[in-house]
């Protein structure tokens, strides 16, 4: 179990849209907490909740968005200028266990911070985040060197001379050669592999401690994806970063993710470490996502897809979302949302089928048959 300090706590976090047709209620009741130095997976189909429950711990919701209720507690560790200056020469900006003082650690609650601190503290500076093309977070009309330094010279004020020279080490963490030159060029004059590469030097100038990546490798072609894949493990091992990543992809959270967490029209419906959630999946929606994960196995066959679609937000949900889409619902999933059940102390799903007296269900016998391959390969 670990012991690791808790940095992002969520706790039945709500929110909903206002637009013309009525209230969408995109995030319903979310807890989500993430560990220093760990990876966690958000995942789930299209319009889910992923973005907008990341967006709102940055504090970028959209102007008509409303956090109806709940937490999201942030505990960081606030230095001094001098003590910055002090980590960033002796252990490259990452905080040793123990080094900062008892006064220097605090904790926030994100909901209820200002926009002006949350700009000046928050995002960018203690959070970070990585989107999917990075031709949209870059500026075309800006070289790389001046957006690498941008977030330094803005949230530490340092000299610019000072901020040159971090910019092209930064540049040289993420794999960039001739990295002075690179300093001239304009996001054009890149490849998307190279771009992307550069976001990620952006996102990690102020020395953040949670890392944001939202789809960060659709846009990129599969040897990229990987490089950029691994690039981030080892950036984060370096600095000791918390990683959130938000993908539909499977196939990356098996690859990056300590632990997962599955949405299904704006709740986590089941949660575990990668091993239980890619071995053990207890929630029909999850057996659906895997099986219509592609493997050797099944190249060149038709892949699986969930029937149905998810529900309208607009309107009121009764009982367990995914229910119409269940060929397993039970008659209560029409009427109560289930609750959580836990099956170990990290793994947990909103499912009846896993409450007490629940009918026996067994997951589809193909699946049953490809994990219990995959489990055997990786020896769990
Ligand atoms: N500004 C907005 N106004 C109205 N509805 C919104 C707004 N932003 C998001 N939504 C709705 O909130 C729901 C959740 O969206 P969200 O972007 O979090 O989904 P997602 O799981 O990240 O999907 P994707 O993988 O496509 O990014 C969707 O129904 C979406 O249409």
């Amino acid at each position: 179990m670990t012991k690791k300090k808790k940095i992002l706590k969520i706790r039945d976090l709500d929110i909903s849209f206002k637009t013309d047709n009525g209230e969408v209620k995109a995030v319903r009741g979310v807890d989500l907490d993430l560990h220093e130095g760990e990876t966690i997976a958000i995942v789930g189909e299209s319009g889910s909740g992923k973005s907008v429950t990341t967006k709102a711990v940055m504090g970028i919701l959209a102007s008509n968005g409303v956090i109806n209720k709940g937490s999201i507690e942030f505990t960081y560790t606030d230095l001094s200028k001098e003590r910055i200056a002090e980590v960033t020469q002796k252990y490259d900006g990452v905080i040793p266990e123990g080094y900062a003082k008892e006064e220097e650690i605090k904790t926030v609650d994100i909901t209820q911070q200002s926009k002006k601190f949350i700009q000046s503290e928050i995002r960018g500076r203690r959070i970070a985040m990585v989107f999917q093309d990075p031709m949209t977070s870059l500026d075309p009309t800006m070289t790389i060197g001046k957006q690498v330094m941008e977030a330094m010279l803005f949230h530490y004020k340092i000299p610019k001379k000072e901020a040159y020279a971090r910019a092209v080490q930064l540049l040289e963490l993420v794999g960039i050669t001739d990295a002075e030159k690179r300093m001239k060029n304009y996001p054009h004059q890149l490849s998307g592999g190279m771009r992307q590469r550069i976001v990620i030097a952006i996102a990690l100038s102020c020395d953040p401690e949670i890392l944001i990546c939202d789809e960060p490798t659709t846009a990129l072609d599969v040897t990229i994806q990987a490089k950029i894949l691994e690039l981030i493990k080892d950036i984060q091992k370096k600095k000791n970063l918390s990683v959130i990543y938000i993908t539909h992809d499977l196939g990356v959270v098996a690859k990056v993710a300590d632990f997962v967490n599955v949405m299904y029209a704006g709740r986590i419906i089941e949660k575990g470490s990668v091993n239980e959630i890619f071995y053990g999946p207890r929630h029909p929606y999850t057996w659906g996502l895997l099986a219509s994960l592609p493997d050797v196995d099944t190249a060149g066959d038709e892949l699986y897809t969930i029937p149905g679609t998810p529900p309208n937000l607009l309107k009121e949900i009764k009982g367990d979302a995914f229910a119409p889409r269940n060929p397993f619902a039970l008659k209560i999933d029409e009427k109560i949302a289930p609750p959580m059940f836990e099956i170990t102390p990290t793994h947990h799903v909103a499912s009846w089928l896993a409450a007490p007296n629940a009918p026996k269900v067994e997951m589809p016998q193909d699946l049953k048959a490809r994990i219990e391959k995959n489990r055997k390969e990786a020896n769990w």
